[in-house]
């Protein structure tokens, strides 16, 4: 079996964050999810939350399905690397994505959300596509959608085909020759702790020679931005004219009218180039000069993170074989 989908920026002017269409239980109740394959929970906003914390999301209503089960006596908490978080209880039901369907997914049921998540009312809530061994169910973690449909797909592999400004699809269970040019260049995974840890080859500013040196990080779909070490951070930022890392704003900030490098990063030979205009991601508030860079410091993150910002410049094969490896390709 394959399964596509769309993955549509929640916001017309900056990719802060793709939402895909899936259903849920009998009859279907779709909501638009956050594929995320820096977590490994499925969790919704459900008919379990206070009302409070619903500002115009869709809900998954369990009590309206009929197949969905109670996972009796299970509970989920999970926090993200913003300091977001959100915890309920757990249903088992059917899950469809881009037609391809999983029986009996754990589907975690919010009961609280903090309030970026209820401000946030283009984002229903996540499906984890992270490796299982993150999913923070208890007392029995449960199975993200990738691994429950893994052996039913004609290749254990999902992929991320992330756009600028536009739609991009996630594919499961096929490569889609169309969707890239070239080769694919596929480099190992450490999958302990759980993320999609991969050895980038190094990062060039603007024309600037390119630097081989390995940068271990995460190719995680559900993060905008790029996390990257201090060391890669100050000299691109070195070349942006009033460039400062704001303590206030809580990262690198500059005028909004300077002229920015592009940023290029190497994956085994091959090298991906994300253009000037990509590396500014907003105005720190509404109508100010000073716009927010999308290149920031993982210092005080604990790892490095290849966010959207660097995923969609490219192709992204996640291959979950054995060995896990991910796969990198232009388009
Ligand atoms: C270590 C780390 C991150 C690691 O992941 C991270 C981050 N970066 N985007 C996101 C996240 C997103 C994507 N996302 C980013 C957004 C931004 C930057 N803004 C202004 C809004 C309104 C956003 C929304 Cl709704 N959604 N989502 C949905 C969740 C649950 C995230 C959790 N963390 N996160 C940050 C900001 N930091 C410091």
């Amino acid at each position: 079996s394959t399964g596509s989908a769309a993955a549509v920026p929640i916001n017309a002017e900056f990719d802060i964050a793709y939402v895909t269409p899936v259903t849920l239980g009998t009859p279907p109740q779709t909501l638009q999810l956050d594929f995320d394959s820096g977590s490994s929970d499925l969790w919704v906003f459900s008919s379990h939350l206070p009302t409070s914390q619903i500002r115009g999301q869709e809900i998954y209503a369990p009590n309206k399905s009929s197949t969905a089960k109670l996972l009796d006596g299970h509970s989920w908490s999970i926090t993200y690397g913003d300091g977001s978080g959100s915890r309920g209880n757990v249903y088992t039901d059917n899950v469809t994505v881009g037609g391809l369907m999983v029986e009996r997914q754990a589907i975690e049921c919010a009961q609280q959300v903090s309030s970026s998540f209820t401000s946030e009312a283009h984002i229903d809530g996540l499906v984890g596509l992270g490796f299982s061994t993150l999913n923070t169910v208890s007392p029995k973690s449960q199975l993200t959608f990738f691994d429950n449909a893994k052996g039913a797909l004609d290749s254990p592999v999902f992929t991320a085909d992330l756009k600028h400004k536009q739609a991009g699809t996630y594919d499961f269970g096929f490569i889609d020759k169309a969707k890239y040019t070239g080769e694919i260049t596929y480099v190992p995974v450490n999958n302990d702790p759980g993320y999609w840890t991969f050895s980038s080859s190094g990062y060039a500013v603007g024309s600037g020679n390119f630097s081989a040196s390995p940068i271990s990080g995460i190719a995680d779909t559900g993060t905008s931005l790029i996390y990257l070490p201090t060391a890669v951070v100050t000299a691109y930022y070195r070349q942006v004219q009033g460039a400062t890392n704001s303590r206030s704003y809580g990262g690198y900030v500059f005028p909004c009218s300077a002229t920015l490098p592009s940023f290029t990063f190497g994956v085994g030979e091959a090298r991906f180039t994300i253009p000037p205009a990509y590396m500014s991601y907003a105005a720190v508030t509404p109508g100010s000069s000073t716009c927010f860079g999308g290149l920031q410091s993982s210092n005080g993150v604990g790892i490095n993170i290849w966010g959207d910002l660097a995923l969609k410049v490219a192709f992204v094969v996640f291959n979950g074989g054995t060995p896990p490896t991910i796969g990198w390709a232009a388009k």
